[in-house]
């Protein structure tokens, strides 16, 4: 069962969990304490991570999709594959770009419900596989996916409602200036209190559920996936979003895809094994090189074709994030294959797979 969930690299487990937990870890919990301390960044700062994420992991992460399912599946990567993944990327993408110049109201709030989804996803299989076989059960898995992809879309929202409102309004308005945007129910204060309530009820819920379904000898692993999940709650609840979310996603969300990746990777993974990170690092930068230019370059081109004036940080970073939207729709479709591959839905791992 080549790349199965659990299938257990031997020795390179330690490596793959190393690199695919400690750089988001050291981040968030520094961060939370640095904010938790009062100190207080101006805005331009804080899109600086954001900012990054253009060659930082972030873009470079989906750079690396047209290998991503052969690899998987432990084929060679073939012309056919390639053609595939860019025909995906062309169509989905390419549609859901319309939807940004015709909706844009719905290209927003589609997009916080894809990430929402997307990064869910995205933090089930590190745990199962890089951590310790937690959760277990599909149903532990999706009510996991839906809490982990919560945290960064709606601890914000109840926190810092005003750069919340801040953002969606620029996006809203780079795509139809002129039109003064509706203010949504949600950040009333009635709404965030609803919000926070059913928030609360999910991640309660969820870590119960998965207490009862990791039984006496899971508590390790479940208490991993609680110290996470708390964890990200203080640090949404401290960290102003636009630096919150771009910290996230360079280094939460995309180094553990870009690991997941790596352990799948004939060149990379025996380098990992033997502990040798920036080798396996510099073998994802050359896969994820060619597609990260390419996409820098359509930035660009994106920046032209922007209805909105794309001028100072804000919207130009703004603007940035509907391109990261149009290329994130036809990504989900690829790491659901990965998923359905390494049957993250559908089996648990064998018992002798998940370690402590
Ligand atoms: C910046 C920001 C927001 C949205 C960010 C989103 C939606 C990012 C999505 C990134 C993706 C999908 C990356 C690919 O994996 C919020 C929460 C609206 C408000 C606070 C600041
Ligand atoms: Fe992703």
């Amino acid at each position: 069962m080549p790349g199965g969930v659990g299938s257990g690299e031997s020795g390179g487990v330690g490596a793959l969990s190393r690199l695919a937990f400690l750089p988001g870890w050291i981040v968030i919990g520094v961060t939370t304490l640095v904010f938790l301390a009062g100190v207080s960044v101006p805005r331009s700062y804080q899109l600086v991570p954001l900012a990054a994420s253009v060659v930082l992991f972030g873009l470079p992460h989906g750079a690396i999709d047209h290998l991503a399912i052969p690899r998987t599946r432990a084929e060679p990567v073939t012309p056919r594959w390639l053609a595939a993944v860019g025909g995906l990327y062309l169509v989905v993408g390419g549609a859901y770009a319309v939807v940004w110049f015709l909706a844009p109201a719905v290209a927003v709030g589609s997009f916080i419900l894809l990430t929402w989804a997307h990064w869910g996803q995205g933090d089930v299989y590190p745990l199962v596989t890089f951590g310790t076989g937690h959760p277990t059960g599909r149903v532990t898995r999706l009510l996991t996916a839906a809490t982990r992809g919560a945290l960064p879309m709606l601890v914000p929202l109840v926190a810092f409602p005003a750069e919340y409102e801040l953002v969606v309004t620029t996006l809203v308005e780079l795509f139809d200036p002129g039109t003064a945007v509706a203010v949504s129910a949600a950040f009333t204060p009635t709404g965030r209190l609803a919000v926070a309530v059913a928030l609360a009820a999910l991640v309660v819920g969820t870590l119960a559920v998965g207490f009862r379904t990791a039984g006496p000898a899971g508590r390790r692993s479940w208490l991993l996936d609680a110290g996470e999940t708390l964890a990200l709650v203080a640090f949404f609840s401290t960290v102003p979003p636009i630096f919150a979310v771009g910290l996230y996603f360079c280094f939460w969300h995309s180094i553990r895809h870009i690991v997941r990746l790596l352990a799948v990777d004939p060149g990379a993974a025996p380098a990992l094994e033997s502990n040798r990170y920036i080798s396996a690092l510099v073998s994802f930068g050359r896969d994820a090189l060619p597609l990260t230019a390419a996409s820098v370059a359509i930035l660009g081109l994106w920046y032209l074709v922007v209805p909105g004036t794309v001028a100072e940080p804000l919207s130009l970073v703004g603007a940035y994030l509907a391109l990261i939207a149009v290329l994130t729709l036809p990504h989900v479709v690829v790491v659901a294959a990965m998923d359905r591959e390494q049957r993250l839905w559908t089996a648990d791992p064998p018992a002798s797979d998940r370690g402590g």
